[in-house]
């Protein structure tokens, strides 16, 4: 394959301004669909990915398109996910392309989580292109939109694309764009092999399957491969790519993206960033920017009924043969029994694994709060990780905790300045820069402790950025803070599923409003319930839920039955996620009632 006539991009929109139904209009054009296949969005195919509008897995389509120039291209479109938590992914696609085009709804604008991945694109130097789509709607406003794409993020919109994906208009001028405006691959099909691994999943019949960019030398079948991180070796068994379905190739050359299957058995041993190179004639050097990802937050998830155990051990592990990025194992609460103590990248990683394991595995659940991981130094000298409030000693053993910082970049219009400013203060930021990009674009930076951010930093900055605001972060260090174990008790008995490391000067405040949260969410049962929140053996704040006056749901038994079915049934519902806690039941939001303290002002 000539690399004159291959291009790799990728699609950068925000969510719900079209990026699905235009890949499926460029599938359509290039013939690559039949109408038979166009029902779904081909693009997106997880039922979980659709609702919660977040594309979680990156996907590389192979599209053949005859340009006006009577050639014929392959695009390879590369897709990419949204959020923060997969930033590092979205840096490996796009490390994969030389290419991106912005997709912008002409009656929306410029979005904040849009930003993030644009930015990275032009870290990776790709060339971008502006698309403006939704130019059917009556309230598109094509040069107000074009404008602030030139404001806010400084992209040429002179030949901005103007699109329709659901009229399909602007398809054919979009795919000319891309021969024009991206350029060509480089590299040297006869030079030691170096593909970037930018996508891995497990499939039951294939074992893993990779996607892959080649950027030097060529990978065929039978080949004996390397991988430069682990330095484990392979037979390629298949190389081919999805167009959308997959298709054998004889090889993939330099410039090409496609898939390979070497038999591998676990993904741990493919992972995002690392460079594939022939066994026996290896690169010097592997390509930059690999990075292990390591799960940031934790969390403690338990069946809520302990039957179930199994079947989310089971399901755990299902996951986890997919996403080399959740980590779990077996831990026992006194209050909760038999659950597993779980990593993540993030809070929204977090919820897409609980939120599968409820839906796709039928386990019900209850959560606890988000920690991350702390490094605790015992008198005796020792250093150890501790992920969970519970296994932090008694003060009197620890000599020391250090917590981990993070480095946030936050992407801001200027009136927001003086409001984010405020909220990394309170959450303990270090100011590092502010820097003015354009007229009225700003990044602020700040060294942040983690353990603020998995709180509630990210909606507090989208809610007073009114979603302007982008955030991306990387880890940098561990510093010494004063820490303490915040403990709750109910009736007197400290429940350890509930109690959280927090900083010094905010436990007094988080305790008072931490046992007046969960006093909303905790029903009232037969008798008064006592909510303390402690410090060591120091009570600072209690409150009482009241007992119920009398029992209100007497007079409906030894009625009519069908009555009573009903009533239980709702029980049955209503209980669904309460957990039996000593003689108290507590429901999922007294868990995470943490969450949503109020912050001190
Ligand atoms: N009027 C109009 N609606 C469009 C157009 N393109 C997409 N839509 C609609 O906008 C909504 C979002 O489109 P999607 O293609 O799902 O958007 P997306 O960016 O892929 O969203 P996620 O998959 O959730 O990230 C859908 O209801 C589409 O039908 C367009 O050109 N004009």
């Amino acid at each position: 394959m000539n690399q004159k006539y291959i291009r790799n991009f990728s699609i950068i929109a925000h969510i719900d301004h079209g990026k699905s139904t235009l890949a499926d209009r460029l599938l359509e054009a290039t013939g690559a669909l039949s109408d038979r296949e166009k029902t779904d969005q081909f693009l997106d195919k997880m039922e979980l990915e659709r609702e919660r509008g977040i594309t979680i897995k990156a996907q590389a389509v192979r599209l053949t398109y005859r340009a006006d120039d009577g050639h014929d291209y392959i695009f390879n479109l590369i897709d990419t996910p949204g959020h923060v938590d997969f930033s590092y992914e979205v840096s490996r696609s796009l490390a994969a392309c030389e290419g991106a085009t912005l997709v912008v709804d002409a009656s929306q604008g410029v979005e904040a989580q849009t930003l993030a991945n644009v930015y990275l694109a032009i870290d990776e130097d790709l060339e971008v292109f502006p698309v403006l789509n939704k130019i059917d709607l009556p309230s598109a406003e094509p040069e107000r939109v074009c404008e602030e794409i030139e404001d806010i993020i400084g992209l040429d919109t002179s030949d901005a694309v103007l699109a329709s994906a659901k009229e399909g208009r602007g398809i054919k001028e979009f795919l000319e764009a891309v021969v024009a405006k991206i350029p060509p691959p480089q590299g040297d099909p006869d030079a030691p092999l170096k593909a970037l691994i930018f996508d891995s999943w497990y499939d039951s019949y294939q074992g893993v399957v990779s996607l892959v960019r080649v950027f030097d030398g060529t990978l065929k079948k039978g080949d004996r491969i390397r991988l430069m991180a682990t330095g484990s070796n392979y037979e390629v068994l298949k190389v081919g790519a999805f167009s959308p379905f997959p298709v054998e190739l004889p090889q993939l050359a330099a410039g090409e993206v496609g898939f390979v299957i070497a038999g591998i058995k676990n993904i741990q041993d493919a992972k995002v960033g690392d460079t594939i190179t022939h066994d026996l004639r290896r690169a010097e050097t592997p390509l930059e920017g690999f990075q292990e990802v390591k799960p940031m937050v934790f969390s403690g998830l338990y069946p809520i009924d302990n039957g179930e155990y199994d079947l989310l051990r089971d399901a755990m592990e299902k996951l986890r043969l997919n996403d080399s990025s959740f980590s779990f194992e077996p831990e026992n609460s006194m209050a909760l029994g038999f659950g597993f103590r779980c990593g993540f990248l993030g809070l929204l990683h977090m919820e897409i694994i609980q939120e599968r394991l409820e839906r796709e595995f039928g386990v019900d659940l209850i959560t606890t709060a988000p920690t991350v991981v702390y490094q605790v130094t015992s008198t005796k000298g020792e250093r150890f990780a501790v992920e969970s409030a519970n296994k932090l000693p008694d003060v009197q053993y620890i000599e020391k905790i250090e917590e981990p910082f993070i480095l946030a970049s936050i992407h801001v219009p200027n009136e927001f300045v003086g409001a984010v400013l405020a909220l990394c203060e309170e959450k303990r930021g270090i100011q590092r820069e502010i820097k003015y990009l354009t007229a009225n674009r700003v990044m602020v930076i700040y060294e942040l402790p983690l353990n603020e951010i998995v709180l509630d930093f990210f909606d507090r900055l989208k809610s007073i950025t009114r979603g302007y605001a982008s955030l991306d972060y990387e880890a940098l260090d561990y510093r010494e803070s004063a820490l303490v174990r915040l403990n709750i008790l109910i009736n007197g008995e400290p429940v350890d599923a509930l109690s959280l490391i927090v900083h010094r000067d905010k436990a007094q405040y988080r305790g008072r409003e931490l046992v007046a949260r969960m006093k909303e969410f905790i029903p009232r049962q037969q008798y008064e319930v006592a909510l303390q929140a402690a410090i060591g053996n120091k009570v600072i704040a209690r409150e009482t839920v009241k007992a119920l006056r009398k029992d209100v749901t007497a007079k409906c038994y030894g009625g009519d039955i069908s009555r009573k079915r009903k009533l239980l049934e709702k029980q049955k519902e209503g209980k669904k996620r309460m957990k039996q806690v000593g003689s108290v039941e507590l429901p999922q939001e007294a868990f995470l009632a943490i969450l949503k303290v109020k912050e001190q002002k």
